[in-house]
């Protein structure tokens, strides 16, 4: 493969992964709403005046977060196309997929309550 195409495809590939962000942001509620939390922290890390090492961990918190969640959007999505019928191998696997998302947000909730508690108390 030649440097230009290599070039080429980091492109494509960069590409593509925007083209699921929106995706995921314009059909996915779950997605939403955590954007629109996003905002909010987001909104609150000004307003608070929050340090350098809080903005940084407020936003692999958030990033995390979403992250995971497109991740158990995509698993949800590929269960259903495989196995449209009720299964509970299927009820399993979207079940711990789920429960990931939910480790992601008990660690955010834990640093967002880490940071702003002390602000508002
Ligand atoms: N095909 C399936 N077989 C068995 N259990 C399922 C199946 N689909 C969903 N479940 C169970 O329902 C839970 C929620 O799944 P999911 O978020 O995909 O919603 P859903 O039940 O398919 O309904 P909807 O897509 O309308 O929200 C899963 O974690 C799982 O426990």
């Amino acid at each position: 493969m030649t440097e230009e195409s290599l070039i080429k495809n980091r492109f494509k590939g960069f590409y593509f992964a925007f083209k699921g962000a929106l995706l995921l942001l314009r059909t996915e509620r779950s997605i939403q709403v955590q954007f629109f939390i996003a905002l909010l922290v987001t909104g609150a890390g000004f307003y608070f005046d929050i340090s350098p090492v809080e903005w940084i961990l407020q936003t692999l918190a958030i990033g995390l977060v979403m992250g995971v969640e497109g991740v158990n959007t995509a698993v949800e999505k590929l269960s259903d196309y495989i196995q449209p019928e009720r299964d509970p191998k299927i009820g399993f696997i979207k079940d711990i997929s789920a429960g990931a998302v939910m480790f992601a947000a008990i660690a955010a909730t834990v640093v967002g309550l880490i940071i702003y508690l002390p602000r508002i108390f």
